[in-house]
């Protein structure tokens, strides 16, 4: 720990303790909006489907562990890289019967490895080191005393079953519990440079930072490796803190997910407002309902006689029948989503139609509900090639993002690039190098400039840029 503490000091960080959040990081100098406050490659990590190579999170070129049969890899090379600590699991594994093998989820993996990592770091198989040590997992928080009596029960199931795989002689099921719960709330979901999730990687050093819902800092990741980055100007001897959550949303549902997966109440800038006037009427918004005036902007509270829900603009009154009817039509045909199979695209897109037009009429402009309806159309559309109606949904959810997310935040910077890149498909080269150039602003920040993903970026906007100078030559 000691030694963790020095190489954090070099990088100007330093961990403290607060009573009321546990450890916590705080820098010991300023950083700036794009700066690199930490690095940290997995302790141990499990890609989040069955068919992802194991070594690199790809799709491509698969082939199965011909012994277990359960772990995938793309090439030799992630093969020879995972193989010190899948010689162990691929033993483990190998124990389970056929069926037994297709139910092995991500965690139980997760957690097979981490033990395996700790004995092969004793038998100093893998070095420990300042900042890959089992010590490290040993300080993690893990809340188990708070959690409820069916999920312990599962957590003991779980252990049981990584105890009669590995047959541990030191460890007792007590423990190897505690560690199913310490991976619910320290470990992170890796995702690629679109934000979208890969697997499960425990990174102990990056588990002790905070959570807030306005953060200042944000974790991207370069493949495996976690990256925090400053996404505001962090003051020296200031914390650093991240989002563990999707902050897009009420005061009561961040709290509420903070609360079930995190076990702590939330006291960051922005919770700290729950119940005045300005968050309710923001959570009316987000997840309320419209007025029935189409004209009118408002947003409904439910009233006090109990009728219906008022539009605090208008005064109109919305029954609570209206609302539940429109509530169960959304329900039922969202359902039929679910059930639909992959052969049947063209019915599910139908259906997410009639939702995003009930939706429409039950739920304010700026709802959340609404906004990713409209963003499942947008990729719905994509995938049918159809740009034009991509681009109509994509530009729907841009006020959206806008309203629901800080100005530096990745998703935003995300959205214009789906809508840049739309836009200059399209032949809309003035917009589109607007909206990139709006890309480019945020995402510079949250995933810097050096990976390939932010270099095509801004290639595209280079390109972009000639063809709107060029464009302007022959008006
Ligand atoms: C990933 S750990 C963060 C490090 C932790 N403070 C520790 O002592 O190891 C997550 C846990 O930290 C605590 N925590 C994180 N952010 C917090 C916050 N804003 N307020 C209070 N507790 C917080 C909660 O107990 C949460 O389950």
């Amino acid at each position: 720990m000691e030694e963790l503490e020095t190489d954090l000091n070099e990088g100007f960080l330093t961990i403290s303790t607060l009573p009321d959040k546990g450890r916590c990081l705080f820098a010991t100098k300023h950083f700036y909006p794009g700066e690199v406050i930490l690095r940290e490659k997995p302790y141990v990590s499990v890609p989040n489907n069955k068919s992802r190579c194991d070594g690199c999170f790809g799709t491509s070129s698969l082939k199965k562990c011909s012994v277990c049969q359960i772990v995938w890899y793309c090439s030799t090379s992630c093969q020879k890289e995972e193989w010190k600590l899948h010689r162990l699991e691929c033993n483990a594994l190998s124990k389970l019967d056929k069926e037994r093998r297709k139910s092995v989820t991500p965690s139980l993996r997760l957690m097979l490895r981490l033990y395996i990592r700790r004995r092969l770091e004793s038998e100093r198989v893998i070095p420990a080191t300042s900042m890959e040590n089992y010590k490290l997992v040993e300080a993690l928080i893990s809340h188990i005393s708070e959690i409820d009596e069916k999920q312990l029960v599962l957590y003991a199931q779980m252990a049981n079953l990584v105890n009669l795989m590995l047959q541990l002689p030191d460890v007792n099921i007590k423990e190897i519990a505690e560690n199913f719960s310490k991976l619910a709330c320290n470990a992170h979901t890796i995702c690629d440079n679109e934000l979208r999730p890969l697997g499960t990687g425990l990174f102990p050093v990056i588990s002790i930072i905070n959570h807030s819902c306005l953060p200042n800092s944000v974790l991207v990741f370069e493949g495996k490796l976690a990256v925090v980055r400053a996404v505001q100007h962090i003051p020296k001897d200031s914390e650093v803190l991240i989002s563990y959550i999707e902050t897009a949303g009420s005061t009561l549902t961040r709290q509420k997910a903070l609360k079930e997966q995190y076990l702590f109440a939330c006291k960051c800038v922005r919770c700290i407002k729950l119940g005045q006037p300005d968050d309710i009427k923001e959570g009316a918004i987000l997840e309320g309902y419209g007025c029935k005036n189409t004209e009118c902007d408002g947003f409904l509270l439910r009233d006090s006689g109990d009728k219906g829900f008022i539009c605090q603009q208008c005064g109109l009154i919305r029954s609570k029948e209206e609302i539940k009817e429109l509530a169960s039509e959304i329900k039922s045909l969202s359902e039929k989503v679910l059930d639909s199979t992959s052969s049947q695209n063209n019915q599910e897109l139908i259906t997410t139609l009639a939702i995003e037009k009930l939706q429409r009429k039950r739920c304010h402009r700026f709802s959340i509900s609404l906004m990713q309806t409209r963003d499942k159309l947008l990729k719905m559309f994509m995938d049918l090639q159809n740009w034009h109606e991509a681009l109509s949904y994509c530009r729907m959810t841009i006020p959206v993002y806008e309203r629901v997310y800080p100005s530096f935040h990745p998703l935003l910077g995300l959205q214009y690039y789906t809508c840049g890149k739309l836009e200059w498909f399209l032949g809309e080269t003035e917009n589109g190098v607007k909206s990139l150039t709006k890309a480019v602003d945020i995402l510079k920040i949250s995933h810097g400039t050096n990976t390939p993903f932010m270099k095509e970026l801004l290639m595209k906007l280079d390109e972009a840029r000639a063809e709107a100078s060029y464009k302007q030559t022959l008006t």
